[in-house]
């Protein structure tokens, strides 16, 4: 069964403001969306990989390599959900099929491995649902109540807790329905319009290291680790 990779990359970056939205932000050399469709193609599972960036946006052929199975869609929409669903009938369009698996996964988590991918797709490629990358709550959650300054009024059991990372890996006409169905507002990931659906998306254990670059720190984060990763990468070689 087809393998496709989504990535949206038509967010504006409000979190860390810059010269240009943080997918184009360059560390260890390259654009931040460039590392992670290096992923992508670097694993052998992914049939294609559609980046999908805003209408007029030419950023993204500058940044990324010419490559037989990377596509560039310009279908971004508003929020990330209208971003995905463009993305998706795009993929229809263009002769992918409705019961293809699809991959969706943020531009902005540029440190997902080859490896992560793999794991993800041999846990879910023989589910009804599918699912997603995800980490349990490492750290104690606290209640806030604001008022001059924050303050913690309560901590928050956090066992069965988990944080949504990506890939999400789901049918192809499956979320476009759940996509369809529910309000581009209130649906920040992909497994919560399948979860509307009253389907269980799996979780797969994630890691730490596919963390989404967010806000300034993470982009000195993902340089460290990336520069990291390719010094070891050359001197293995
Ligand atoms: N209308 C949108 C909004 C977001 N995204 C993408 O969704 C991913 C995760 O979203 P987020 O981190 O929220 O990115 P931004 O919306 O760009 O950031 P912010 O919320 O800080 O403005 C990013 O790869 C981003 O480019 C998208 O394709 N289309
Ligand atoms: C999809 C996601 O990365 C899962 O954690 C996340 O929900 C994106 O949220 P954002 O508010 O658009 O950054």
């Amino acid at each position: 069964m087809p393998i496709h990779a989504l990535i949206p990359s038509a967010g504006s970056g409000t979190r860390l403001p810059g010269d240009r939205p943080k997918q184009y932000r360059r560390v260890a050399g390259a654009a931040v969306v460039a590392h992670t469709v290096r992923a992508f193609l670097d694993c052998g599972r992914v049939d294609t990989v559609t980046v999908v960036v805003a209408p007029g946006d030419a950023r993204a052929r500058g940044a990324l390599p010419a490559h037989a199975r990377l596509r560039i869609a310009e279908q971004g929409g508003a929020t990330r959900a209208q971003t995905v669903t463009q993305g998706l009938r795009w993929l229809l369009g263009q002769g992918a099929d409705a019961n293809d698996w699809v991959l969706v996964h943020d531009a902005a988590r540029c440190c997902i491995t080859p490896a992560a991918i793999d794991g993800l797709i041999h846990a879910c490629e023989n589910d009804a649902v599918g699912g997603l990358l995800a980490l349990p709550l490492p750290d104690t959650l606290k209640q806030e109540r604001r008022g001059d300054v924050a303050r913690a009024a309560a901590t928050l059991p956090r066992a069965g807790l988990w944080l949504a990372q990506t890939p999400q890996m789901f049918r192809l006409d499956t979320l476009l329905a759940a996509l369809e169905q529910a309000d581009p507002a209130d649906i920040t990931d992909e497994a919560s319009a399948i979860e509307r659906m009253g389907l269980q998306p799996r979780l797969v254990m994630g890691s730490g290291a596919n963390f989404k670059i967010t806000y300034p720190d993470d982009l000195r984060l993902a340089e460290a680790l990336l520069a990291s990763r390719a010094a070891g990468a050359r001197s293995a070689a």
